[in-house]
């Protein structure tokens, strides 16, 4: 057998030319059960990219340890958030394709837009060759990750490279590898808040917490923590809030690293103690809403919030498939066609 494939029979030569855009995001279980959670995990945590520590002594404690237990944990915790439609990152995800698919016609581009998750379904492999099969060769891919980040973004990248690697005609490809200081990014994200404000009254802090990563990342130059400080900078310039009208946070701590500081729960935890009762949190690092902000954010840090002697307490959604995010995504694909 030939070491690369080469182009489908579907696709003959002189066909091609069909440009596709490729939006992709982390991925979720395909069930709420500790099995497809466990399937999920063992993906997810064996990319070296996520968890950066000796390969062969970190299967033996994701394997012995790790699949063993948080499985069934995690699942209790997705069956929380599941609804008839699915998980909500996947149900998210995929209005969000439909949604800049019909903006991309409406204004008058003759692209397809495909959805891919990192782990799990429908995967990285089998959209780049139903892209392919439909005759795309040039593909714009968005990582639907604003801030750039090695175990996010620079996996994706890993999937997607390792999947061509196979193939004998590369398309055309660009890479989008951040947005966190994109103008459509920071104005919708403004306006969600905004929109919050002017409904419920502008809270005494606004709490902006994003995914952690383990500290050690940031001192070997993963970019994230940076990028994530410039889009609170410039969402509260232009909201704006002053120094102490608001907080940045990290959240989602995994083992006993020390991770990005400080973090959501302590801090949540905190505030009441220092007078702050009411507050709106958003979580600028995710472009859906995911068991990360649902269940973690709404359920767990709203109860610690309380627990301490908050009393408002409220949860601003992730852009999603909202007018002004899929216009943004649209803004960002555009320049390549
Ligand atoms: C183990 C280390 C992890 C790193 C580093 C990490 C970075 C990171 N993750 C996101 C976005 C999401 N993470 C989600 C879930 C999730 N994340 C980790 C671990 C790390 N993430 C785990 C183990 C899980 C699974 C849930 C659990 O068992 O606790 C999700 C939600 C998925 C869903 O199905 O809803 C998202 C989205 C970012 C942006 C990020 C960047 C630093
Ligand atoms: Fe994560
Ligand atoms: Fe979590």
């Amino acid at each position: 057998m030939a070491k690369f494939s080469g182009l489908s029979k579907e696709v003959g030569h002189g066909q091609r030319g069909k440009v596709g855009v490729l939006l992709l995001n982390l991925g979720t279980p395909d069930e709420p059960t500790a099995s497809a959670v466990r399937r999920y995990l063992a993906e997810f945590l064996a990319d070296t990219r996520v968890v950066e520590i000796p390969k062969l002594v970190w299967m033996l404690i994701l394997h012995g340890i790790i699949l063993r237990i948080r499985p069934a944990k995690s699942a209790a915790l997705y069956q929380k958030v599941w609804s008839a439609a699915g998980s909500p990152l996947m149900d998210i995800s995929l209005r969000q394709t439909a949604k800049l698919a019909e903006k991309l016609k409406a204004d008058n581009h003759d692209v397809s837009v495909h959805l891919a998750m990192r782990y799990g379904n429908p995967s990285v492999a089998s959209t780049l060759q139903t892209m392919h099969k439909n005759g795309v060769d040039k593909i714009i891919v968005l990582p639907l990750y604003p801030q750039y980040a090695a175990p996010t973004t620079g996996s994706a990248f890993d999937a997607i490279a390792a999947e061509l690697s196979k193939w004998r005609y590369i398309p055309a490809l660009h890479f989008i590898n951040t947005y966190h200081d994109n103008a459509d990014f920071i104005n919708a994200l403004a306006s969600s808040i905004r929109a919050d404000f002017e409904a419920h009254g502008k809270p005494q802090k606004l709490v902006l917490s994003y995914h952690g990563m383990p500290e050690r990342n940031l001192h070997l130059g993963d970019p994230y923590y940076c990028f994530c400080m410039k889009t609170t900078r410039l969402v509260t310039e232009k909201l704006g809030l002053g120094k102490d009208e608001f907080v940045m946070t990290f959240q989602s701590r995994f083992g006993k690293a020390k991770w990005l500081q400080p973090y959501t729960d302590a801090t949540m935890g905190a505030l009441p103690k220092d007078g702050v009762r009411d507050v709106a949190i958003v979580c600028p690092a995710f472009s859906a809403d995911c068991l990360e902000t649902l269940e973690e954010i709404v359920g767990e840090n709203g109860h610690i919030f309380t627990a301490a002697g908050g009393e408002k307490f409220r949860y601003i959604a992730a852009l999603n498939d909202n007018d002004e995010h899929i216009t943004m995504m649209a803004n960002l694909v555009k320049p390549y066609f």
